[in-house]
């Protein structure tokens, strides 16, 4: 962490959210979006009344709809104007499309906003200059990336704030993340990075349980049986991780008897230079988000 990184809970304790607009909701803004659902904080209008999601896709927000039925999930299908129909009103839009579909939807929603409505960036490489640009002058932008183990309540959230956003602004979206896990505030400068570890590290992990769950089948257990095994001691040590208040290097000594068998893997898996090429994997993230950034600037 740099010192501009600070992990915390929101300072300012808030007891409920102004009315959100979700535009896009997939992977991660619906996971967002069923965390905050989950986490019970009141949003304006009633317990989910004031919360508003657009697709493209009516099939997607008939699923929305299904899953959360106090939540008004438009269908651009339906209604080509979902996306303003969807902020009108709106305190705070969490902007959750593709990188390359931001510039199109800030075009059709930016003279709907109302005057002091918050908008929020969860798309990788489009920096807060360029959406700031699309958008009427003033208007407060930040920039979050989350990851998927928001849905669950257990995200990690970077959170840069734009020039001029107030913070009680910032305040308030630190809150709305702080339902769905852990933020950290941070220069937007770091948030390639910041992005690299968490925004894509749940992913790690899967490939790791994936690769785990196939050596397994290769030494003789039933895809079945390999399954519950890999996923199993992956959640079990990722609980153990977060409830024994122990670190991750203490926990990895505690199963490691000297002269042992897991001694003996782990020198294999070594040999491939782990670390080296777990770094040369991060830099590739933001290579590739310095350069999405270009793409979308
Ligand atoms: N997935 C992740 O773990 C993370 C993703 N991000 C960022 O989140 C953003 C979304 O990624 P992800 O959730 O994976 O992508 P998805 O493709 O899962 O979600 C994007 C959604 O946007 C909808 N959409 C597309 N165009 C429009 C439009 N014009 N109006 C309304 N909705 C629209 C799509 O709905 P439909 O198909 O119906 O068009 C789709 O459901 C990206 O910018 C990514 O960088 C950030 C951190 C982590
Ligand atoms: O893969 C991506 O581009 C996004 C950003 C971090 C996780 N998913």
């Amino acid at each position: 962490m740099t010192d501009a990184t600070t992990a915390s809970a929101s300072t300012t304790p808030i007891t409920g959210l102004p009315a959100l607009a979700f535009l896009g909701v997939g992977s991660m803004n619906g996971a967002i979006l069923d965390g905050v659902i989950a986490s019970g904080l009141p949003v304006a209008d009633g317990a989910e009344g004031g919360i508003r999601t657009t697709n493209r896709s009516a099939a997607r927000a008939d699923a929305i709809a299904a899953r959360h039925p106090g939540v008004r999930a438009l269908a651009g299908e339906r209604d080509p104007e979902a996306n303003r129909h969807a902020v009108a009103g709106a305190g705070i839009v969490l902007l959750g499309v593709k990188p390359y579909q931001v510039a199109d939807v800030l075009a059709q929603v930016r003279d709907v906003l109302a005057p002091g409505t918050i908008v929020v960036s969860i798309a990788s490489g489009v920096t807060i200059a360029s959406i700031a640009a699309a958008l009427p002058e003033g208007t407060a932008v930040l920039r979050v990336m989350p990851n998927t183990p928001a849905s669950v309540g257990a995200g990690v959230t970077g959170l840069a704030a734009g020039p001029g956003v107030t913070g009680a602004q910032r305040a308030l979206v630190h809150a709305l993340f702080d339902t769905v896990g852990v933020v950290v505030e941070l220069d937007e400068a770091r948030i390639d990075e910041l992005s690299a570890v968490s925004g894509s590290g749940p992913a790690y992990l899967f490939a790791f349980v994936e690769e785990l769950e196939q050596a397994a089948q290769r030494i003789g257990f039933s895809a079945e049986d390999a399954r519950v095994l890999a996923d199993q001691t992956v959640i079990g040590a990722a609980r153990l991780l977060a409830e024994s208040g122990r670190t991750a290097e203490e926990l990895r000594t505690a199963v490691t008897s000297p002269g042992g068998t897991t001694q003996e893997a782990l020198a294999v898996l070594a040999r491939g230079g782990r670390v080296e090429n777990m770094t040369e994997a991060l830099q590739a993230a933001v290579d590739r988000a310095h350069e999405m950034a270009r793409e979308n600037a």
